[in-house]
């Protein structure tokens, strides 16, 4: 069999360009600015091949010039896209001025020695090379909650084509085994051989990105309310249960309040549905930010709201419940009628359940309602019992 550079080089723009025509139907029209990105690269990707291929029908002359220079550019700005990307699923990546540096650079520098074959080569090959390396760090060390094995597809695509630009680099700048772009040298025919494969292997990678940004948000829809921006009931669960069995390995104590507005159908009835829901995002607002870091702060019914405190014993609940209290009186002023609440208070008693634990709460709460309503009151807590972990 004869792998020959010239069909090797015809398959490998046929790939991305067919990818790049391609991906709006398979992607959408609509994306976030990751895919967006992404999706980016892959065109100019193809311009870049396109360019590439244009500048074999006039060798040498100014015309190759700026083909040449315009697909070395096209190159580097598909790095750089394929970056923007892995920024925005990852979340702040290093190196982000010598990404830009170098697809400004490695165009730039190509053009003006264009005019030695070695130095080019050498240049535009090397300096790929590297910008490769540095987006294939980008892949590594996630920030965001996307941390899928497609940036292992996308990473080990890129090093296998930096190294073998590298590869073409070395040898066009300083040997004479490899004197044109479509020379039939076995690292050549490799280079295009691979160069044919990596690119398909990548944008499928790139769809895994998609498919995992794509994935969280939905699951983040799931488990958000959307009035308040706190976890509805399901978020809830997801994510108090964990929380309580590691308090319960630690053998720390867990406190829950559970906070009921008061008279809140005539918060609707009197001052209209919209005054009622803006009640409700006030009320979400106060916990949300008087909250610490791990607590676990929720929406779990029209309008009735839980607030989870690891680490919390009954003295500090009642005192934070006495804090959200004191900034009801601004919030009144702030909505145009007053606003308040109803607290159930109980703190987790060994190998008690999440859901034994919002009973006992719920059942405290109940006790505030009919007691007047506008207070805290706290459950009685079933007899201790030796605490093994859930
Ligand atoms: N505006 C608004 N109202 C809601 C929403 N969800 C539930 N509700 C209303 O909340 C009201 C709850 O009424 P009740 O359960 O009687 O509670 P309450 O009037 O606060 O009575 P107490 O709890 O005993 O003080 C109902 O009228 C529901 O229609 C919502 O998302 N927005």
């Amino acid at each position: 069999m004869l792998l020959d550079v010239n069909t090797l080089l015809v398959v490998t723009v046929a790939n991305i360009v067919t990818l790049a025509l391609v991906s709006p139907a398979v992607m959408g029209l609509r994306l976030g600015a990751a895919a967006r990105a992404a999706r980016w690269s892959i065109v100019v990707h193809a311009v870049g091949w396109a360019c590439m291929i244009a500048s074999n029908f006039w060798p040498e002359t100014w015309m190759d010039r700026w083909l040449s220079t315009m697909a070395v550019a096209g190159f580097a700005v598909t790095h750089w896209l394929l970056y923007v990307a892995l920024a925005h699923w990852l979340g702040p990546r290093r190196f982000r001025p010598a990404v830009i540096a170098l697809s400004i650079l490695t165009p730039v520098g190509y053009f003006a020695v264009f005019g030695s074959y070695a130095l080019r080569v050498g240049w535009a090959n090397l300096l790929l090379a590297v910008q490769l390396l540095l987006v294939t760090w980008a892949c590594f060390r996630p920030t965001t909650t996307l941390h899928g094995p497609w940036r292992m597809v996308l990473a080990g695509g890129m090093t296998g084509i930096a190294v073998l630009t590298a590869g073409r680099g070395v040898l066009g700048a300083f040997t004479d085994v490899y004197p044109t772009f479509l020379t039939p040298h076995p690292w050549n025919i490799a280079a295009m051989f691979l160069t044919s494969l990596l690119p398909v292997l990548m944008n499928f990678a790139v769809l895994g990105g998609w498919h995992e940004e794509a994935e969280t948000a939905l699951h983040k829809l799931a488990i958000t309310d959307t009035l308040t921006g706190l976890l509805n009931r399901r978020g809830w669960h997801e994510v108090a249960l964990p929380l309580i069995a590691h308090a319960s390995r630690l053998g720390q104590p867990v406190s829950l309040l559970m906070i009921d507005i008061d008279f809140f159908k005539s918060i609707n009835d009197r001052y209209g549905h919209d005054a009622g829901d803006r009640a409700l995002q006030a009320m979400g607002a106060l916990l949300r930010e008087n909250r610490r870091a791990h607590d676990v702060a929720a929406r779990i019914g029209g309008e009735e709201f839980c607030l989870l405190l690891p680490s919390c014993t009954a003295e500090a609940a009642s005192d934070i419940d006495q804090r959200l209290r004191q900034r009801l009186p601004a919030i009144g002023a702030d909505l145009g009628f007053p606003l308040d609440f109803s607290a159930g208070l109980a703190v987790r008693q060994p190998q008690e359940t999440l859901e034994r634990l919002m009973t006992r709460a719920d059942t405290a709460l109940y006790a505030a309602k009919d007691g007047g309503r506008g207070c805290l009151v706290s459950a009685e807590s079933p007899s201790p019992q030796p605490e093994k972990p859930l």
